[in-house]
Protein backbone atom coordinates (compact mmCIF):
# COMPACT_ATOMS: atom_id res chain seq x y z
CA UNK A 1 0.00 0.00 0.00
CA UNK A 2 1.47 3.57 -0.51
CA UNK A 3 2.23 5.56 2.04
CA UNK A 4 0.48 8.48 2.19
CA UNK A 5 2.92 10.80 3.84
CA UNK A 6 5.25 10.11 1.02
CA UNK A 7 5.27 13.34 -1.52
CA UNK A 8 5.27 13.22 -5.58
CA UNK A 9 7.94 14.71 -6.69
CA UNK A 10 6.18 17.97 -8.16
CA UNK A 11 4.32 18.21 -4.79
CA UNK A 12 4.33 21.70 -3.63
CA UNK A 13 6.32 21.40 -0.84
CA UNK A 14 8.81 19.14 -2.92
CA UNK A 15 9.75 20.91 -6.38
CA UNK A 16 6.44 22.32 -7.28
CA UNK A 17 7.12 25.35 -4.72
CA UNK A 18 10.71 25.96 -6.29
CA UNK A 19 9.45 25.64 -9.87
CA UNK A 20 6.69 27.89 -9.44
CA UNK A 21 9.20 30.53 -7.84
CA UNK A 22 12.01 30.06 -10.67
CA UNK A 23 9.31 30.63 -13.21
CA UNK A 24 7.67 33.69 -12.17
CA UNK A 25 11.37 35.28 -11.97
CA UNK A 26 12.41 34.03 -15.54
CA UNK A 27 9.13 36.08 -16.39
CA UNK A 28 10.29 38.84 -13.67
CA UNK A 29 13.87 39.43 -14.96
CA UNK A 30 12.54 39.05 -19.07
CA UNK A 31 9.90 41.68 -18.62
CA UNK A 32 12.97 43.71 -16.55
CA UNK A 33 15.87 43.22 -19.10
CA UNK A 34 13.39 44.38 -22.09
CA UNK A 35 11.96 47.84 -19.92
CA UNK A 36 15.70 48.16 -19.46
CA UNK A 37 16.33 47.61 -23.32
CA UNK A 38 13.16 49.99 -24.27
CA UNK A 39 12.26 52.45 -21.57
CA UNK A 40 14.30 55.67 -22.22
CA UNK A 41 16.11 55.20 -18.11
CA UNK A 42 19.32 57.20 -19.82
CA UNK A 43 16.64 59.87 -19.53
CA UNK A 44 16.88 60.19 -16.01
CA UNK A 45 19.32 62.37 -15.34
CA UNK A 46 19.04 65.56 -13.62
CA UNK A 47 18.81 67.06 -17.23
CA UNK A 48 16.25 64.72 -18.57
CA UNK A 49 13.93 65.01 -15.72
CA UNK A 50 14.02 68.61 -15.86
CA UNK A 51 13.56 68.76 -19.76
CA UNK A 52 10.62 66.29 -19.24
CA UNK A 53 9.17 68.22 -16.50
CA UNK A 54 9.41 71.36 -18.67
CA UNK A 55 7.53 69.60 -21.71
CA UNK A 56 4.48 69.28 -18.96
CA UNK A 57 4.34 72.31 -17.98
CA UNK A 58 4.72 74.28 -21.66
CA UNK A 59 3.63 71.68 -23.67
CA UNK A 60 3.41 74.71 -26.63
CA UNK A 61 7.52 73.71 -26.53
CA UNK A 62 8.08 70.40 -27.28
CA UNK A 63 11.79 70.29 -27.96
CA UNK A 64 11.27 67.07 -30.14
CA UNK A 65 9.24 68.63 -32.70
CA UNK A 66 9.85 72.18 -32.87
CA UNK A 67 13.68 73.74 -33.56
CA UNK A 68 15.92 73.80 -30.47
CA UNK A 69 16.73 76.88 -29.39
CA UNK A 70 19.82 77.73 -27.11
CA UNK A 71 18.31 78.28 -23.61
CA UNK A 72 21.52 80.17 -22.10
CA UNK A 73 21.57 83.74 -23.17
CA UNK A 74 25.06 83.63 -22.08
CA UNK A 75 25.64 81.09 -24.90
CA UNK A 76 24.22 82.76 -27.57
CA UNK A 77 26.22 85.72 -26.78
CA UNK A 78 29.64 83.81 -26.80
CA UNK A 79 28.23 82.23 -30.13
CA UNK A 80 27.47 85.67 -31.87
CA UNK A 81 30.37 87.25 -30.69
CA UNK A 82 33.36 84.95 -31.79
CA UNK A 83 31.88 82.63 -34.05
CA UNK A 84 33.97 82.09 -37.30
CA UNK A 85 32.58 83.68 -40.41
CA UNK A 86 32.93 80.46 -42.24
CA UNK A 87 31.60 78.55 -39.33
CA UNK A 88 28.41 81.32 -39.35
CA UNK A 89 28.03 81.02 -43.05
CA UNK A 90 27.83 76.86 -42.99
CA UNK A 91 25.34 77.40 -40.03
CA UNK A 92 22.89 79.94 -41.88
CA UNK A 93 23.16 77.81 -45.07
CA UNK A 94 21.86 74.88 -42.97
CA UNK A 95 19.41 76.20 -41.44
CA UNK A 96 18.51 78.13 -44.39
CA UNK A 97 17.61 74.46 -45.83
CA UNK A 98 20.54 74.78 -48.42
CA UNK A 99 21.61 71.65 -47.83
CA UNK A 100 20.85 70.02 -51.04
CA UNK A 101 23.17 67.14 -51.42
CA UNK A 102 23.51 66.34 -47.79
CA UNK A 103 23.40 63.10 -46.42
CA UNK A 104 23.76 63.93 -43.38
CA UNK A 105 23.03 67.66 -41.04
CA UNK A 106 23.45 68.79 -37.63
CA UNK A 107 20.89 71.61 -36.71
CA UNK A 108 22.10 73.22 -33.52
CA UNK A 109 23.31 70.43 -31.98
CA UNK A 110 23.87 70.34 -28.31
CA UNK A 111 24.74 67.75 -25.58
CA UNK A 112 24.40 68.36 -21.95
CA UNK A 113 26.12 66.14 -19.87
CA UNK A 114 25.49 65.95 -15.83
CA UNK A 115 28.44 66.32 -13.96
CA UNK A 116 29.55 66.34 -10.54
CA UNK A 117 28.20 68.58 -7.81
CA UNK A 118 25.31 69.19 -9.82
CA UNK A 119 27.09 71.17 -12.37
CA UNK A 120 26.86 70.46 -16.09
CA UNK A 121 28.82 69.81 -18.77
CA UNK A 122 28.13 71.10 -21.98
CA UNK A 123 30.09 68.55 -24.40
CA UNK A 124 28.43 69.86 -28.01
CA UNK A 125 27.48 73.44 -28.03
CA UNK A 126 25.29 74.02 -30.81
CA UNK A 127 27.03 72.41 -33.71
CA UNK A 128 25.64 73.08 -37.00
CA UNK A 129 26.67 71.48 -40.54
CA UNK A 130 25.96 69.28 -43.36
CA UNK A 131 28.24 66.67 -44.97
CA UNK A 132 27.39 65.78 -48.48
CA UNK A 133 27.59 62.69 -50.42
CA UNK A 134 30.89 61.71 -52.01
CA UNK A 135 32.26 63.98 -49.27
CA UNK A 136 34.75 62.72 -46.47
CA UNK A 137 34.67 65.06 -43.18
CA UNK A 138 37.24 64.93 -41.47
CA UNK A 139 36.46 66.04 -37.51
CA UNK A 140 38.99 67.10 -35.30
CA UNK A 141 39.85 68.30 -32.29
CA UNK A 142 41.43 68.18 -28.89
CA UNK A 143 41.14 65.26 -26.25
CA UNK A 144 37.71 66.06 -24.69
CA UNK A 145 36.39 68.69 -27.80
CA UNK A 146 32.83 66.54 -28.00
CA UNK A 147 33.52 64.78 -31.14
CA UNK A 148 32.81 61.22 -30.04
CA UNK A 149 29.87 62.84 -28.13
CA UNK A 150 28.63 64.18 -31.42
CA UNK A 151 29.37 60.60 -33.36
CA UNK A 152 27.23 59.14 -30.80
CA UNK A 153 24.32 61.41 -31.44
CA UNK A 154 24.35 60.37 -34.99
CA UNK A 155 24.50 56.92 -34.50
CA UNK A 156 21.30 57.39 -31.80
CA UNK A 157 23.89 55.73 -29.08
CA UNK A 158 23.06 59.29 -27.14
CA UNK A 159 20.01 61.40 -27.27
CA UNK A 160 21.01 64.75 -27.82
CA UNK A 161 19.64 67.37 -24.61
CA UNK A 162 18.35 69.61 -27.68
CA UNK A 163 19.02 70.21 -31.30
CA UNK A 164 18.86 66.87 -33.93
CA UNK A 165 20.65 65.35 -36.29
CA UNK A 166 19.54 64.47 -39.76
CA UNK A 167 20.27 61.28 -42.10
CA UNK A 168 18.63 61.80 -45.59
CA UNK A 169 16.33 64.20 -43.81
CA UNK A 170 15.24 61.52 -41.00
CA UNK A 171 15.40 62.93 -37.39
CA UNK A 172 17.32 60.55 -35.24
CA UNK A 173 15.64 61.53 -32.60
CA UNK A 174 12.40 60.67 -33.73
CA UNK A 175 13.04 57.95 -35.50
CA UNK A 176 16.40 56.30 -34.79
CA UNK A 177 16.20 52.97 -36.39
CA UNK A 178 15.48 54.02 -39.94
CA UNK A 179 17.86 56.91 -39.74
CA UNK A 180 20.57 54.23 -38.54
CA UNK A 181 20.09 51.86 -40.78
CA UNK A 182 21.95 54.08 -43.52
CA UNK A 183 25.43 53.71 -41.00
CA UNK A 184 28.25 51.96 -40.74
CA UNK A 185 29.68 52.52 -37.51
CA UNK A 186 33.33 52.42 -36.15
CA UNK A 187 33.71 53.37 -32.88
CA UNK A 188 37.00 54.35 -30.93
CA UNK A 189 36.97 51.47 -29.28
CA UNK A 190 36.30 48.09 -30.57
CA UNK A 191 33.28 46.54 -29.43
CA UNK A 192 34.16 42.47 -30.79
CA UNK A 193 33.02 39.47 -29.72
CA UNK A 194 36.07 38.13 -28.10
CA UNK A 195 35.64 34.22 -28.85
CA UNK A 196 33.94 35.11 -32.53
CA UNK A 197 36.49 34.83 -34.70
CA UNK A 198 37.08 37.42 -37.86
CA UNK A 199 35.33 35.31 -40.43
CA UNK A 200 32.16 35.18 -37.94
CA UNK A 201 32.20 38.74 -37.02
CA UNK A 202 32.33 39.45 -40.68
CA UNK A 203 29.50 36.71 -41.43
CA UNK A 204 27.40 38.08 -38.61
CA UNK A 205 27.60 41.38 -39.44
CA UNK A 206 26.88 40.82 -42.91
CA UNK A 207 23.65 39.00 -41.57
CA UNK A 208 22.77 41.65 -39.49
CA UNK A 209 22.77 44.04 -41.96
CA UNK A 210 20.82 42.27 -44.09
CA UNK A 211 23.14 40.86 -47.30
CA UNK A 212 21.41 38.64 -49.31
CA UNK A 213 22.67 34.95 -47.68
CA UNK A 214 23.97 34.11 -51.53
CA UNK A 215 26.39 37.28 -51.42
CA UNK A 216 27.85 36.60 -47.39
CA UNK A 217 31.16 34.50 -48.64
CA UNK A 218 31.65 36.79 -51.01
CA UNK A 219 31.11 39.94 -48.89
CA UNK A 220 33.40 38.52 -46.39
CA UNK A 221 36.42 37.34 -48.83
CA UNK A 222 35.75 40.50 -50.22
CA UNK A 223 36.74 42.67 -46.64
CA UNK A 224 38.85 39.99 -45.27
CA UNK A 225 41.22 40.99 -48.80
CA UNK A 226 40.60 44.42 -48.70
CA UNK A 227 41.49 44.82 -45.21
CA UNK A 228 44.42 42.52 -45.51
CA UNK A 229 42.68 40.10 -42.70
CA UNK A 230 43.06 36.91 -44.57
CA UNK A 231 45.75 35.14 -42.54
CA UNK A 232 43.84 35.86 -39.47
CA UNK A 233 40.39 35.06 -40.69
CA UNK A 234 39.91 31.69 -38.36
CA UNK A 235 41.47 33.16 -34.64
CA UNK A 236 39.34 34.84 -32.18
CA UNK A 237 39.15 38.18 -31.79
CA UNK A 238 40.61 38.52 -28.75
CA UNK A 239 43.76 36.80 -30.10
CA UNK A 240 44.07 39.72 -32.88
CA UNK A 241 46.62 42.92 -32.12
CA UNK A 242 45.37 46.15 -31.37
CA UNK A 243 46.17 47.11 -34.91
CA UNK A 244 44.32 43.96 -36.66
CA UNK A 245 40.97 44.43 -33.81
CA UNK A 246 40.77 48.16 -35.65
CA UNK A 247 41.26 46.88 -39.16
CA UNK A 248 38.38 44.08 -38.20
CA UNK A 249 36.06 47.32 -36.39
CA UNK A 250 36.66 49.00 -39.75
CA UNK A 251 36.05 46.03 -42.37
CA UNK A 252 32.53 45.62 -40.32
CA UNK A 253 31.41 49.40 -40.53
CA UNK A 254 31.93 49.33 -44.01
CA UNK A 255 30.08 46.10 -44.93
CA UNK A 256 26.98 46.46 -46.88
CA UNK A 257 28.34 48.98 -48.55
CA UNK A 258 26.17 51.80 -46.63
CA UNK A 259 25.84 55.26 -47.62
CA UNK A 260 27.39 57.09 -44.47
CA UNK A 261 30.46 55.83 -42.75
CA UNK A 262 31.49 56.81 -39.59
CA UNK A 263 34.89 56.02 -38.23
CA UNK A 264 36.19 56.88 -35.07
CA UNK A 265 39.70 57.19 -34.84
CA UNK A 266 40.05 54.00 -36.96
CA UNK A 267 44.09 54.33 -37.36
CA UNK A 268 44.55 53.97 -33.99
CA UNK A 269 47.68 51.29 -34.00
CA UNK A 270 47.76 50.43 -37.28
CA UNK A 271 50.71 49.76 -38.41
CA UNK A 272 51.62 52.60 -41.16
CA UNK A 273 50.83 50.09 -43.82
CA UNK A 274 47.92 49.24 -42.35
CA UNK A 275 47.03 52.41 -42.95
CA UNK A 276 48.01 52.76 -46.02
CA UNK A 277 45.51 50.00 -47.07
CA UNK A 278 42.97 51.37 -45.18
CA UNK A 279 43.12 55.32 -46.32
CA UNK A 280 42.87 53.28 -49.88
CA UNK A 281 39.27 52.01 -48.96
CA UNK A 282 38.51 55.34 -47.54
CA UNK A 283 38.92 57.72 -50.57
CA UNK A 284 37.53 55.02 -53.14
CA UNK A 285 34.64 54.91 -50.65
CA UNK A 286 34.25 59.13 -50.50
CA UNK A 287 35.91 60.42 -53.32
CA UNK A 288 36.05 58.24 -56.03
CA UNK A 289 33.25 56.39 -55.60
CA UNK A 290 31.45 59.74 -54.54
CA UNK A 291 28.16 58.03 -53.26
CA UNK A 292 29.51 57.68 -49.68
CA UNK A 293 29.65 60.38 -46.80
CA UNK A 294 32.06 59.29 -44.64
CA UNK A 295 32.78 61.07 -41.53
CA UNK A 296 36.30 60.67 -39.40
CA UNK A 297 37.84 61.80 -36.66
CA UNK A 298 41.25 61.77 -36.27
CA UNK A 299 44.02 62.69 -34.44
CA UNK A 300 46.39 62.10 -37.08
CA UNK A 301 46.95 65.51 -39.27
CA UNK A 302 48.52 63.64 -42.05
CA UNK A 303 45.68 61.13 -42.40
CA UNK A 304 43.07 64.31 -42.06
CA UNK A 305 45.30 65.77 -45.16
CA UNK A 306 45.27 62.56 -46.71
CA UNK A 307 41.83 61.21 -46.63
CA UNK A 308 39.91 64.88 -46.10
CA UNK A 309 38.43 66.93 -48.65
CA UNK A 310 36.19 68.93 -45.80
CA UNK A 311 37.68 69.11 -42.26
CA UNK A 312 36.22 71.15 -38.59
CA UNK A 313 37.82 71.45 -35.85
CA UNK A 314 36.03 71.42 -32.25
CA UNK A 315 37.43 72.57 -28.89
CA UNK A 316 35.60 72.55 -26.03
CA UNK A 317 32.27 71.36 -27.67
CA UNK A 318 32.17 74.63 -30.43
CA UNK A 319 33.09 74.19 -34.12
CA UNK A 320 36.02 76.36 -34.10
CA UNK A 321 36.61 76.39 -38.41
CA UNK A 322 35.33 74.57 -41.04
CA UNK A 323 36.15 74.37 -44.54
CA UNK A 324 38.90 72.05 -46.89
CA UNK A 325 42.28 71.76 -45.65
CA UNK A 326 43.83 74.49 -48.63
CA UNK A 327 40.79 76.59 -47.32
CA UNK A 328 42.12 76.69 -43.94
CA UNK A 329 45.75 76.94 -44.63
CA UNK A 330 45.28 79.82 -46.65
CA UNK A 331 42.92 81.73 -43.84
CA UNK A 332 44.75 81.11 -40.58
CA UNK A 333 48.24 79.69 -41.67
CA UNK A 334 50.35 82.91 -41.12
CA UNK A 335 53.18 81.55 -40.80
CA UNK A 336 56.38 79.56 -43.55
CA UNK A 337 57.68 76.49 -42.77
CA UNK A 338 61.45 75.91 -43.31
CA UNK A 339 63.39 72.78 -42.32
CA UNK A 340 66.87 72.23 -43.04
CA UNK A 341 69.16 69.49 -43.11
CA UNK A 342 72.33 70.45 -42.88
CA UNK A 343 75.53 68.48 -45.07
CA UNK A 344 76.54 66.07 -43.33
CA UNK A 345 80.11 66.50 -41.22
CA UNK A 346 83.21 65.94 -43.69
CA UNK A 347 85.80 63.37 -43.42
CA UNK A 348 88.84 65.81 -43.79
CA UNK A 349 87.09 68.29 -41.71
CA UNK A 350 86.23 65.48 -38.87
CA UNK A 351 90.29 64.15 -39.32
CA UNK A 352 91.50 67.62 -39.15
CA UNK A 353 89.75 68.65 -35.79
CA UNK A 354 90.46 64.99 -34.22
CA UNK A 355 94.40 65.74 -35.34
CA UNK A 356 94.19 69.16 -33.79
CA UNK A 357 92.65 68.37 -30.64
CA UNK A 358 95.07 65.26 -30.13
CA UNK A 359 98.02 67.13 -30.96
CA UNK A 360 97.06 69.87 -28.47
CA UNK A 361 96.11 67.00 -25.57
CA UNK A 362 99.98 65.94 -25.83
CA UNK A 363 101.55 69.42 -25.52
CA UNK A 364 99.74 70.49 -22.21
CA UNK A 365 102.68 71.83 -20.05
CA UNK A 366 100.13 72.84 -17.49
CA UNK A 367 98.37 69.36 -17.03
CA UNK A 368 100.72 67.11 -18.39
CA UNK A 369 100.47 63.94 -15.69
CA UNK A 370 96.92 64.24 -14.56
CA UNK A 371 95.77 64.29 -18.13
CA UNK A 372 98.09 62.04 -19.86
CA UNK A 373 96.21 59.46 -16.60
CA UNK A 374 93.20 59.43 -18.24
CA UNK A 375 94.00 58.41 -21.77
CA UNK A 376 96.11 56.07 -19.87
CA UNK A 377 92.98 54.58 -18.07
CA UNK A 378 91.04 54.85 -21.32
CA UNK A 379 93.26 52.99 -23.75
CA UNK A 380 94.03 50.28 -21.42
CA UNK A 381 97.62 48.35 -21.16
CA UNK A 382 100.09 51.07 -22.64
CA UNK A 383 103.32 51.14 -20.32
CA UNK A 384 103.79 55.24 -21.95
CA UNK A 385 102.34 56.87 -24.14
CA UNK A 386 102.78 59.86 -26.35
CA UNK A 387 101.13 61.36 -29.19
CA UNK A 388 102.48 58.54 -31.88
CA UNK A 389 101.53 55.49 -29.94
CA UNK A 390 97.73 56.96 -29.52
CA UNK A 391 95.46 56.63 -32.35
CA UNK A 392 92.67 58.62 -32.41
CA UNK A 393 90.72 55.64 -32.16
CA UNK A 394 92.01 54.82 -29.32
CA UNK A 395 91.74 58.37 -27.27
CA UNK A 396 88.67 58.49 -24.54
CA UNK A 397 88.19 62.06 -23.37
CA UNK A 398 87.41 62.60 -19.78
CA UNK A 399 85.05 65.12 -18.56
CA UNK A 400 87.97 67.81 -17.06
CA UNK A 401 89.73 67.04 -20.87
CA UNK A 402 86.32 67.70 -22.39
CA UNK A 403 85.80 71.13 -20.61
CA UNK A 404 89.23 72.03 -21.24
CA UNK A 405 88.78 71.28 -25.27
CA UNK A 406 85.68 73.23 -25.38
CA UNK A 407 87.43 76.28 -23.98
CA UNK A 408 90.36 75.56 -26.65
CA UNK A 409 87.52 75.59 -29.49
CA UNK A 410 86.09 79.41 -27.91
CA UNK A 411 82.75 77.57 -26.58
CA UNK A 412 82.93 75.83 -22.96
CA UNK A 413 79.62 76.70 -22.41
CA UNK A 414 78.56 74.66 -25.00
CA UNK A 415 80.48 71.37 -23.43
CA UNK A 416 79.40 71.98 -20.20
CA UNK A 417 76.21 71.50 -20.66
CA UNK A 418 77.55 68.13 -22.41
CA UNK A 419 79.36 67.27 -19.15
CA UNK A 420 76.22 68.29 -16.72
CA UNK A 421 74.68 66.20 -14.67
CA UNK A 422 70.88 66.89 -16.83
CA UNK A 423 71.14 65.51 -20.07
CA UNK A 424 71.23 67.94 -22.56
CA UNK A 425 69.07 67.62 -25.82
CA UNK A 426 70.55 69.45 -28.52
CA UNK A 427 68.88 67.53 -31.69
CA UNK A 428 72.37 66.24 -32.33
CA UNK A 429 73.85 63.53 -30.39
CA UNK A 430 74.35 65.28 -27.37
CA UNK A 431 71.63 63.53 -24.53
CA UNK A 432 73.63 60.07 -26.00
CA UNK A 433 76.98 61.71 -25.38
CA UNK A 434 75.69 62.79 -21.57
CA UNK A 435 74.99 59.49 -21.45
CA UNK A 436 78.06 57.93 -22.36
CA UNK A 437 80.20 60.16 -20.43
CA UNK A 438 77.94 59.19 -17.35
CA UNK A 439 78.19 55.53 -18.27
CA UNK A 440 81.73 54.86 -19.51
CA UNK A 441 83.49 57.81 -18.03
CA UNK A 442 84.52 58.90 -21.39
CA UNK A 443 83.64 59.83 -24.89
CA UNK A 444 85.83 59.02 -28.27
CA UNK A 445 87.47 61.44 -29.33
CA UNK A 446 86.26 60.73 -33.32
CA UNK A 447 82.76 61.25 -31.86
CA UNK A 448 82.60 64.00 -29.77
CA UNK A 449 84.51 66.00 -32.88
CA UNK A 450 81.94 64.83 -34.91
CA UNK A 451 79.19 66.02 -32.32
CA UNK A 452 81.08 69.33 -31.82
CA UNK A 453 81.11 70.08 -36.06
CA UNK A 454 77.70 69.18 -36.00
CA UNK A 455 76.72 71.43 -33.65
CA UNK A 456 78.60 74.16 -35.41
CA UNK A 457 77.10 73.65 -38.40
CA UNK A 458 73.38 74.30 -36.94
CA UNK A 459 74.93 77.09 -34.73
CA UNK A 460 75.71 78.74 -37.94
CA UNK A 461 72.46 77.89 -39.80
CA UNK A 462 70.71 79.00 -36.93
CA UNK A 463 72.25 82.40 -35.98
CA UNK A 464 72.02 83.34 -40.20
CA UNK A 465 67.82 82.12 -39.94
CA UNK A 466 67.28 84.28 -37.08
CA UNK A 467 69.45 87.26 -38.22
CA UNK A 468 68.14 87.19 -41.70
CA UNK A 469 64.42 86.67 -41.03
CA UNK A 470 63.39 88.79 -38.02
CA UNK A 471 60.78 87.22 -35.98
CA UNK A 472 61.60 83.48 -36.47
CA UNK A 473 60.67 80.95 -34.43
CA UNK A 474 62.59 77.94 -33.89
CA UNK A 475 60.95 75.29 -33.95
CA UNK A 476 62.88 72.44 -32.53
CA UNK A 477 65.11 69.65 -34.08
CA UNK A 478 64.52 66.31 -35.23
CA UNK A 479 68.05 65.04 -35.45
CA UNK A 480 68.88 65.61 -38.74
CA UNK A 481 66.80 68.62 -39.66
CA UNK A 482 65.86 72.18 -37.77
CA UNK A 483 62.37 73.36 -38.22
CA UNK A 484 61.47 76.95 -38.06
CA UNK A 485 58.50 79.17 -38.74
CA UNK A 486 58.82 82.64 -40.45
CA UNK A 487 56.62 85.33 -40.03
CA UNK A 488 54.87 85.12 -43.49
CA UNK A 489 53.34 88.71 -44.45
CA UNK A 490 53.63 90.85 -47.53
CA UNK A 491 57.48 91.74 -46.86
CA UNK A 492 58.47 88.53 -47.18
CA UNK A 493 57.30 85.81 -49.59
CA UNK A 494 58.31 82.84 -51.01
CA UNK A 495 60.41 83.95 -53.60
CA UNK A 496 62.43 86.30 -50.60
CA UNK A 497 62.96 83.23 -48.45
CA UNK A 498 64.19 80.95 -51.57
CA UNK A 499 66.52 83.98 -52.47
CA UNK A 500 68.27 84.52 -49.62
CA UNK A 501 68.73 80.56 -48.10
CA UNK A 502 70.02 80.03 -52.09
CA UNK A 503 72.95 83.05 -52.02
CA UNK A 504 74.08 80.98 -48.49
CA UNK A 505 73.63 77.39 -49.09
CA UNK A 506 76.75 76.61 -50.06
CA UNK A 507 78.56 78.43 -47.44
CA UNK A 508 76.30 77.45 -44.28
CA UNK A 509 76.92 73.89 -45.58
CA UNK A 510 72.75 73.34 -46.15
CA UNK A 511 72.05 69.97 -47.76
CA UNK A 512 68.10 70.20 -48.73
CA UNK A 513 65.67 72.65 -47.08
CA UNK A 514 62.04 73.14 -47.87
CA UNK A 515 59.59 76.01 -47.52
CA UNK A 516 56.23 74.84 -47.06
CA UNK A 517 52.87 77.05 -45.77
CA UNK A 518 51.52 76.12 -42.20
CA UNK A 519 50.86 73.11 -41.66
CA UNK A 520 47.38 71.29 -40.65
CA UNK A 521 49.10 70.57 -37.47
CA UNK A 522 50.58 74.76 -36.91
CA UNK A 523 46.36 75.38 -37.79
CA UNK A 524 45.30 72.77 -35.11
CA UNK A 525 47.79 73.93 -32.39
CA UNK A 526 46.70 77.13 -33.06
CA UNK A 527 43.19 76.71 -32.31
CA UNK A 528 43.85 73.76 -29.28
CA UNK A 529 45.95 76.69 -27.91
CA UNK A 530 43.63 79.00 -27.71
CA UNK A 531 40.76 76.74 -26.02
N1 LIG B 1 28.89 59.78 -20.22
C1 LIG B 1 29.45 60.94 -19.88
N2 LIG B 1 29.15 61.57 -18.74
C2 LIG B 1 29.69 62.76 -18.41
N3 LIG B 1 30.55 63.44 -19.20
C3 LIG B 1 30.90 62.86 -20.36
C4 LIG B 1 30.37 61.59 -20.77
N4 LIG B 1 30.89 61.28 -21.99
C5 LIG B 1 31.72 62.30 -22.31
N5 LIG B 1 31.72 63.24 -21.34
C6 LIG B 1 32.46 64.51 -21.35
O1 LIG B 1 32.12 65.20 -22.54
C7 LIG B 1 33.27 65.82 -23.11
C8 LIG B 1 33.43 65.38 -24.55
O2 LIG B 1 33.83 64.00 -24.56
P1 LIG B 1 34.11 63.19 -25.93
O3 LIG B 1 34.37 61.79 -25.55
O4 LIG B 1 32.99 63.47 -26.87
O5 LIG B 1 35.44 63.90 -26.43
P2 LIG B 1 36.32 63.55 -27.72
O6 LIG B 1 36.43 64.82 -28.52
O7 LIG B 1 35.79 62.38 -28.43
O8 LIG B 1 37.72 63.23 -27.03
P3 LIG B 1 38.87 62.17 -27.49
O9 LIG B 1 39.62 62.82 -28.60
O10 LIG B 1 39.69 62.08 -26.25
O11 LIG B 1 38.21 60.90 -27.85
C9 LIG B 1 34.43 65.46 -22.21
O12 LIG B 1 34.67 66.54 -21.34
C10 LIG B 1 33.96 64.26 -21.43
O13 LIG B 1 34.53 64.26 -20.16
Amino acid sequence: MKDKSSNAVFDWNVTGASLCYLGFESIGYFLLTLGWELLPFHKLTPVGIKQYWRSIMNPQHDTHDLEPLLKSPSETVALNFDEDIDVQTERNRVLAGSIDNAIIYLRKLRKVYPGEKHRTKVAVCSLTFSVQAGECFGFLGTNGAGKTTTLSMLTGEESPTDGSAFIFGKDMRSNPKAARRHIGYCPQFDALLEFLTVQEHLELYARIKGVADYRIDDVVMEKLLEFDLLKHANKPSFTLSGGNKRKLSVAIAMIGDPPIVILDEPSTGMDPIAKRFMWEVISRLSTRQGKTAVILTTHSMNEAQALCTRIGIMVGGRLRCIGSPQHLKTRFGNHLELEIKPTEVSSVDLKNLCQTIQSRLFDIPSHPRSLLDDIEVCIGRIDSITSENASVMEISLSQEMIILIGRWLGNEERVKRLVSSTPISDGVFGEQLSEQLVRDGGIPLPIFSEWWLAIEKFSAIDSFILSSFPGTAFQGFNGLSVKYQLPYSENLSLADVFGVIERNRKQLGIAEYSISQSTLETIFNHFAASS
